[in-house]
């Protein structure tokens, strides 16, 4: 895979927004997707950002559901033409948040969610100032790769990588807003409701 350069941090900030904007970030495996979709089922007017990615699609992957799956050369020229709000390199692939459908979710006045990586989060905390961001944590680094291999969709390298790189992120998880340790699913999922809800 040819390496883009980072995104070298957001240098103008977004208009300021009728809708709200919440980023999820944690590292892999610690439950996001899977809180994500049960959050998603309980609260339907929440708009989720469909992301684009050059990985291959796992087992059941719906392209347009899960990802917009694209080849690297087609996500680099999409980077060119400044279609993402945030894009990231993440265990050898890319992930990005198309621009133009959060910000016109955000104008309609809707709670926008966006699951992503630490670097993109950083960059949405960068452009979006007011957006809440929520980290999501491991009860333990034992758990998080006992989850990470139990869910048996990634190779032994990819499952390395993404161990190794979550360590860096979970040193990251005061730079957020709020914090939540994903041990009990249904306890923090009602944390998670609590700080969006009340
Ligand atoms: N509280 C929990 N207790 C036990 N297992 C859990 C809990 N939350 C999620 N899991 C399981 O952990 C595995 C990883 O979850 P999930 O795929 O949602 O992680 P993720 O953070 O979205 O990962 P990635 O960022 O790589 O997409 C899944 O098999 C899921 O069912
Ligand atoms: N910066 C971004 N990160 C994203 C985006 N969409 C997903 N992700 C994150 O990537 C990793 C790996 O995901 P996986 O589906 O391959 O396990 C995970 O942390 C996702 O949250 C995005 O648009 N931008």
């Amino acid at each position: 895979m040819q390496v883009l350069p980072l995104p070298s941090g957001a240098t103008t900030k977004e208009s300021p927004s009728l809708g709200k904007l919440i980023v999820l970030t944690g590292p892999s495996g610690v439950g996001k997707g899977t809180l994500m979709q049960k959050l998603l089922q309980r609260h339907p007017e929440l708009y989720y950002s469909v992301s684009v990615t050059t990985r291959s699609p796992r087992t059941g992957e719906v392209n347009g559901k899960n990802y917009y799956f694209i080849s690297c050369s087609k996500f680099e020229q999409l980077v060119a033409q400044g279609e993402f709000l945030e894009w990231a390199e993440f265990a050898g692939n890319y992930y990005g948040t198309p621009r133009a459908a959060v910000l016109d979710h955000i104008q309609s006045g809707q709670l926008v969610v966006l699951e992503i990586e630490l670097e993109g989060a950083r960059q949405i905390r960068a452009s979006f100032p007011s957006a809440l961001s929520i980290f999501i944590l491991p009860p333990s680094s034992s758990e998080l790769e006992k989850r990470i291999r139990g869910r048996g969709q990634d190779s032994d390298e990819a499952i390395a990588c993404r161990l190794h790189r979550a360590q860096e992120e979970i040193q990251a998880a005061h730079e957020f807003d709020i914090q939540i340790v994903n041990d009990d699913f249904d306890a923090a999922l009602n944390e998670i409701e609590t700080v969006l809800f009340g």
